[in-house]
């Protein structure tokens, strides 16, 4: 941790955001205060004694000063952008990973802080899209000043900023960017979690595991159409809670990419496609050969079969196959690396990922008003559960990290396993997490849950630890 006062940049920082009471709410707010001390804020909310929910849990609570910042309603989307994201570009610029994620209950303002609702006024436009704008100055430069250098090779190393968009539900990811296919979330052999679509059989017989897709874009206009194309395809509206309720969590990733980088990408993909039917044949030969070589005995036990032989040979061939396609994939990731390492830019491949997460009031279902909780379908209490366990999955993998644990629990949710190379790549990057909180009254309990949760992972991630 960096010592108090130091200009380093603490490696995960938590902030408020009030937005603006509801005009369909009462008119009484819930009394809310913050104080300094140090580099860190903390935070005090109480519900007036004239409030009808007083009955309603703890009346008044006060945080250990864990946050970074606390954003008044006046506080527009460009003001969170110059105080939460734009430290990160030296960061992005050299190639890393950084993570910010938008907590908080049904209509607090998750959706409007990562991508916003007007996609022209500048102080408007949600965190994704300033994002993308200022990224776009940046490499738009660098492009500049490449080819003012005369520099050869130049189409090869010309930079762009690459968009993969999905949301999670359960263990499956849609990819919006790909008319929502559904890519599953799994681990494979090599501890690595794998998101990808059904086998495609392609023309020829040639087999196409797909990944989430990576689309490149080479100005800020494209990238704007192709996100807004992207939200059209959005889950929202079945929810009891609120008629825009996003149930998912979606997903934004921006990449720093050039087009020697997207053809290794490419590259890579194929070659584990073509990997993996030879691995499921190998697989099934030995199953098959060591089937046929034992048999049950009448008590029920397995014995060697004296009328068969397994054929080594098959088995072996089907493994030197199979190890053949294992070393494409090996030569495909080191002319990653070498992808990397002949680049004239260090922020080739570096990331801003932004993350809208799911509801929290399915974090505590107290939060829930009675009304709403009993509306709720067995399906929607399911989902809530699973949104539950995502998101005390995430607080786990956010405070084992800050405390440098060995163990990081990202197997405990899909969530977290989606995320765990943001959170391995972001090792000297920096993470956020905005919780986005409403001054109603009547949201009291789902507030200070919220508060209660960035409490949590704002102590993890700064000097409190
Ligand atoms: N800080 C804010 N300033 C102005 N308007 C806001 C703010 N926060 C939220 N709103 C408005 O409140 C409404 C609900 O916000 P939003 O959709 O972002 O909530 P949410 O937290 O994403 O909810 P859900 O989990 O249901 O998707 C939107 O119309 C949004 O524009």
């Amino acid at each position: 941790m960096p010592p108090k006062g130091s200009q380093q940049l603490s490696p995960f920082k938590a902030y408020i955001r009030w937005r603006p009471l509801p005009v369909e709410s009462g008119t009484t707010e819930i009394e809310r205060s913050h104080a300094q001390d140090g580099e860190y804020q903390s935070v005090s909310v109480s519900l007036p004694a004239a409030s009808s929910n007083s009955s309603r849990g703890t009346r008044s609570w006060s945080s250990a000063p864990s946050f970074a910042r606390v954003f008044e309603p006046s506080d527009d989307n460009s003001i969170v952008f110059e105080h939460v994201v734009s430290q990160a570009f030296p960061k992005v610029m050299a190639g890393k990973t950084c993570n910010f994620f938008a907590y908080g209950h049904t209509g607090s303002g998750k959706t409007h802080t990562i991508v916003g609702y007007d996609h022209e006024d500048p102080h408007q436009i949600g965190l994704t899209l300033s994002t993308a704008k200022a990224l776009f100055e940046k490499v738009d430069e660098l492009n500049r000043s490449q080819e003012a250098d005369g520099d050869g090779d130049s189409g090869d190393q010309k930079l762009a900023v690459g968009l993969r968009m999905y949301e999670v539900r359960r263990k499956i990811a849609f990819d919006l960017l790909n008319g929502r296919t559904e890519c599953h979330v799994r681990e494979g052999p090599d501890g690595k979690t794998h998101v990808r679509g059904e086998t495609e059989i392609l023309e020829g017989g040639k087999v196409r595991v797909r990944p989430i897709l990576m689309v490149p874009c080479w100005s800020y206009a494209e990238f704007q159409k192709l996100l807004e194309g992207g939200l059209d395809l959005r889950a929202t509206g079945s929810s009891t809670v609120h008629d825009k309720s996003s149930r998912t969590h979606a997903v934004f990733e921006l990449e720093v990419v050039n087009k020697a980088l997207i053809d290794a990408q490419d590259a890579m993909v194929e070659r584990q496609s073509e990997l993996v039917p030879h691995g499921k044949h190998a697989t099934d030969v030995y199953l098959e050969e060591n089937s046929q070589a034992y048999i049950q005995g009448p008590d029920g036990k397995y014995m060697v079969n004296p009328d068969y032989t397994i054929n080594q040979a098959r088995i072996d061939a089907a493994e030197a196959t199979k190890r053949e396609y294992e070393e494409r994939v090996e030569a495909a990731e080191a002319h990653m690396r070498a992808v990397f390492a002949t680049s004239m830019h260090p922020c080739l491949g570096g990331k801003f990922v932004f993350v809208d997460l799911a509801g929290s009031e399915y974090y505590d279902q107290k939060a829930l008003s009675s009304a709403a909780a009993s509306k709720q379908t067995a399906e929607e209490r399911q989902e809530g559960r699973q949104i539950n366990s995502d998101l005390f999955a995430l607080k786990e993998v956010i405070r084992a990290r800050s405390s440098n644990q060995a163990r990081i629990p990202f197997r405990s949710s899909p969530l977290t396993m989606v995320l765990r190379d943001h959170f391995l790549g972001s090792e000297d990057g920096f993470s956020a997490m905005i919780l986005t909180v409403s001054p109603a009254a009547e949201q009291y309990a789902a507030t200070m849950n919220t508060v209660k949760y960035g409490n949590l992972v704002g102590m993890a991630g700064g000097e409190q630890v």
